[in-house]
């Protein structure tokens, strides 16, 4: 491309021009080599700006100096420990003058001087993909990193099954994940701001950090790291990531197999984007906030067929297009989490700016903390209250469940994890049998009848890891209101069991009626205990915080079917004469007479196929059966090692 030497437009030509003009035409012939970058004998909207790049040690804020405050650059890019950086203007006038600015300008750099050859380019290389065909806002950075620093960024992670999870591994359906800094929690889509994860980002990290920061592609360093790491045919369902949850800019590092992501804009409009390999996706703006991105689960992807000359958004046109067989994916999704409510451009798709009656979703809370909240004060402190009257309404064990304890050899180990007032521990004699409740006043009747319990929170169970030949939980699960709080009280009932040993879990089932059948609890409607609470519609909803983004939860309406998957199961205390105060009783809800109070218990009722979702999270163990039982769901599950 001799073309370089008419880039600048001198009238005569003196001996340092022509040395300039020599040395801009060899940088041209040099980067047209090494990088595949074309210079144009016109002038473009783009130029290429030899020896300023990162690796000869300049600085976005030295070429940023040199054009003044020009607003003449629509984008600045310095691939990283490359010898040359990128600029692209919004006209071929800006680009002019940009060139006269930076040609032959001297910068200081590592303690030398360096000289700019600022020459028009075709376009500005791979790395510079501002095709209109990408959603706006969003890059995708090709080779922003060596394959030896992909290396030691997959090496950083570590994806055997550690007891303490400091990085809150999970297996989900269609990915695996990891997080850092923070854990992104799929049940709300939000993070506990208030529990930072013990690990934070990896160091391994920093280096490409840093220069997504010199480069201007963020402005402040991320404090969250989720990995995900994609088998072949896996992927991630559509979403936007929770604007009220982190700030604009959201990076995502590709390593491993190549593959392609889709964009939607909530018109319709879709845009399929190639990440390849060692690629950084920059989303920010209208790709960040508005449009969905997600990776459909599939071998195959269309691409383009040359991919050093056809654009990452993958056109229509199907002679250019070819198979790419997926392979497994590893990214690194680096976000900064919100410290205040998100005020983005899109209040329509902005869970901040919604307004709060509009609210109305799934009624769980909001973090961690406010789950264990909830359940202190709609699970624990409730069955404190009602214990002695709930434990006269429960004398007869479950058949199928009688018929796992009697399947035990003598001498057999059992935990019975959250046993209530114990009707099942005395089921099999010639079990070892031990149970545990939440509930002091529980295990005190367990206690009064003879029997061995003591209080445990069933997340973390004072018992020896395999230790135990089986392990029940009946009734317990559906009252942790989270899904990662419902998994980790499955693990630790995995945890106490021997490798070969198995457990036995009930919870609630959303479908009350099954195979045509009614539910006992639905036939069961001259239960006056578990009747309507007198004057509570049955969508009321009970408020369990101040801010605005508190789920509310509906007050289920007694023998009827559910109408959602988290609500609060009214309990009619009955013939006791004394002050109840205000445990687990909304404040609209709150009894005025000692002989009639109503409390509400929190419940998560399971659908079908969910229990066993969760067993398959645990990699550690078999589904051996899973039924549905008199408005139950059920599973017997095997500890394999
Ligand atoms: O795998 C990716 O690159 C994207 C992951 C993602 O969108 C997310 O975790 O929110
Ligand atoms: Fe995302």
């Amino acid at each position: 491309m001799e073309g370089g030497s008419e880039n600048v437009e001198p009238v005569r030509k003196g001996k340092l021009e022509k040395k300039l003009l020599r040395k801009q035409a060899k940088a041209g012939h040099t980067l047209l080599k090494h990088e595949g970058i074309s210079t144009s004998s016109q002038p473009t909207k783009f130029l290429v700006v030899a020896n300023a790049g990162l690796g000869n040690g300049v600085s976005r804020e030295q070429l940023l100096g040199l054009l003044g405050q020009a607003s003449i650059v629509e984008s600045l890019l310095m691939p990283p420990g490359k010898p040359y950086a990128l600029l692209s203007c919004t006209s071929t006038d800006d680009a002019r003058r940009a060139q006269a600015l930076l040609n032959g300008a001297r910068l200081q750099s590592r303690d030398q001087d360096v000289t700019l050859y600022a020459t028009f380019a075709e376009k500005v290389g791979s790395e510079l993909r501002v095709s209109p065909e990408l959603p706006s806002g969003l890059l995708v950075l090709e080779n922003f990193v060596s394959p030896e620093e992909a290396a030691q960024l997959l090496g950083a992670v570590d994806w055997t099954f550690q007891a303490d999870d400091v990085t809150a591994q999970r297996f989900l359906k269609h990915r695996k994940v990891k997080h850092y800094g923070y854990e992104f929690c799929y049940d709300n889509n939000n993070v506990d701001r208030d529990r930072p994860l013990p690990t934070g980002i990896p160091l391994a990290c920093e280096p490409l950090l840093q220069r997504c920061l010199s480069d201007g592609h963020i402005s402040v360093f991320p404090d969250q790291l989720t990995v995900n790491q994609y088998a072949l045919g896996q992927g991630i369902p559509p979403h936007v990531d929770t604007h009220s949850a982190f700030e604009d800019t959201i990076l995502s590092l590709s390593l491993g197999a190549k593959t392609v992501m889709d964009f939607r804009h909530p018109d319709g409009h879709a845009v399929a984007v190639v990440l390849p390999e060692r690629s950084l996706l920059v989303m920010k703006g209208e790709s960040r906030y508005l449009w969905t991105h997600g990776i459909t689960p599939r071998k195959f992807d269309m691409v383009p067929a040359c991919e050093t000359e056809g654009p990452l958004a993958v056109t229509p046109d199907p002679s250019n297009l070819t198979l790419s067989k997926r392979g497994t994916r590893t990214s690194f999704t680096f976000r900064k989490v919100r410290q205040t409510p998100c005020d983005c451009a899109y209040p329509s798709v902005c869970d901040s700016q919604r307004p709060p009656e509009a609210s109305d979703g799934p009624s769980v809370p909001s973090t961690e903390g406010d789950a264990s909240r909830l359940e202190a004060q709609f699970v624990h402190q409730v069955y404190e209250e009602i214990a002695t009257h709930f434990s006269s309404t429960r004398h007869s064990p479950w058949p199928r469940v009688r018929d796992f304890l009697l399947t035990l050899p003598p001498g057999a180990v059992l935990a019975d994890v959250g046993c209530g007032n114990g009707k099942y521990l005395g089921i099999n004699q010639e079990a070892m049998t031990v149970g545990c409740d939440r509930s002091q006043s529980l295990v005190q009747i367990c206690a009064d009848r003879g029997f061995q319990a003591f209080l445990s929170d069933a997340l973390c169970v004072p018992l020896r890891s395999d230790s135990c030949d089986a392990c029940i939980s009946i009734a317990v699960i559906h009252h942790f209101s989270t899904q990662e709080r419902r998994v980790a009280a499955i693990r630790e009932l995995v945890r106490l069991l021997k490798p070969g040993g198995r457990a036995l879990i009930y919870v609630w089932a959303l479908e009350q009626e099954y195979n045509k059948q009614k539910s006992k609890y639905l036939k069961d409607s001259k239960d006056k205990d578990n009747k309507e609470p007198p004057g509570l519609p049955s969508d009321n909803t009970v408020g369990l915080g101040t801010s605005e983004n508190v789920p509310k939860l509906s007050v289920h309406t007694n023998r009827t079917a559910f109408s959602s998957q988290d609500l609060l199961v009214p309990w009619h205390l009955k013939g006791r004469d004394r002050n109840i105060g205000t445990v687990g009783c909304s404040s609209e809800n709150q009894p005025t007479t000692n002989t009639n109070s109503v409390f509400h218990r929190y419940y998560h009722v399971f659908r079908k196929g969910e229990l066993e979702l969760l067993c398959g999270m645990l990699e550690n163990i078999v589904i051996e059966t899973s039924y549905h039982d008199q408005g139950n769901w059920c599973v017997i599950i095997q500890k394999i090692f």
